[in-house]
């Protein structure tokens, strides 16, 4: 779908990437500033927005509206800003070409919705041909109360390590869980590592909206 014109994002230098759990979850602060973050929420006005479904077989429960559009252009410019920051991830980004997943999510959480404990996974970008490998959010919203997004950190909440969990459960070796919450501060982007290294994804959740609306922007940098 089409949408008008993606307000101009001015690159702000000396940004700090902070790893809020190194090798699979980093912040950067004040990537949109406030006048950039009224002009996005004003364009999703032009975004289509989806009422939440029932989750189908395996699927967490998520109760935010979606939308979407299919858009390069905004793609490459969240990169243009994002590039200096991408040789200091770990697992390090080794691609020679950095790209990010055209398709740009919005979602806009309401009060008492949330996105139930999951794992996002490696999706094909077609037109590239090439997988995803790190979730980007980015936070839009003021005056918020809950909609943090957490993640449960034990080794065993890994998408890959669930494979192993009857043998790790036998040796009754469980490690204790524990729960970290990135603040849904606006302007701010989170990056956490989804790609098949690393032992892929940690468990998380968007955290229920206590307190006002929750917007984000979601993309995906690709391996
Ligand atoms: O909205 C959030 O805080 C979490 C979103 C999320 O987990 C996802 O897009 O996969
Ligand atoms: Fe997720």
């Amino acid at each position: 779908m089409t949408a008008g014109r993606f307000p101009e994002i001015t690159v702000k230098p000396n940004l700090t990437l902070n790893p809020i759990l190194q090798s699979q979850i980093y912040v950067i602060d004040d990537f949109f500033s406030p006048t950039e973050l009224k002009a996005i929420l004003k364009w999703t006005e032009n975004v289509k927005m989806e009422n939440p479904k029932p989750p189908g077989k395996g699927e967490a429960e998520r109760t935010a509206r979606r939308g979407f559009i299919d858009s390069p252009e905004i793609a490459n410019k969240l990169l243009e800003l994002l590039l200096p920051y991408l040789n200091q991830l770990s697992p390090e980004y080794e691609s020679k070409i950095p790209l990010l997943s055209p398709n740009i999510r919005i979602y806009h959480y309401p009060i008492k919705t949330y996105f139930k404990c999951h794992y996002d996974s490696p999706t094909l970008d077609l037109n590239s041909n090439r997988l995803s490998c790190w979730t980007i959010l980015i936070y839009l919203s003021n005056n918020l109360k809950g909609g943090g997004t957490s993640f449960y950190t034990s080794s065993k909440n890994k998408r890959d390590s669930r494979k192993n969990k009857s043998k790790e459960s036998k040796k009754g070796e469980e490690e204790e869980e524990e729960k970290i919450t990135v603040e849904p501060k606006a302007g701010r982007l989170l990056l956490h590592w989804h790609g098949m290294k690393n032992g892929g994804c940690l468990k998380h959740e968007g955290d229920e909206i206590l307190k006002g609306d929750k917007w984000v922007l979601r993309t995906d940098l690709l391996a």
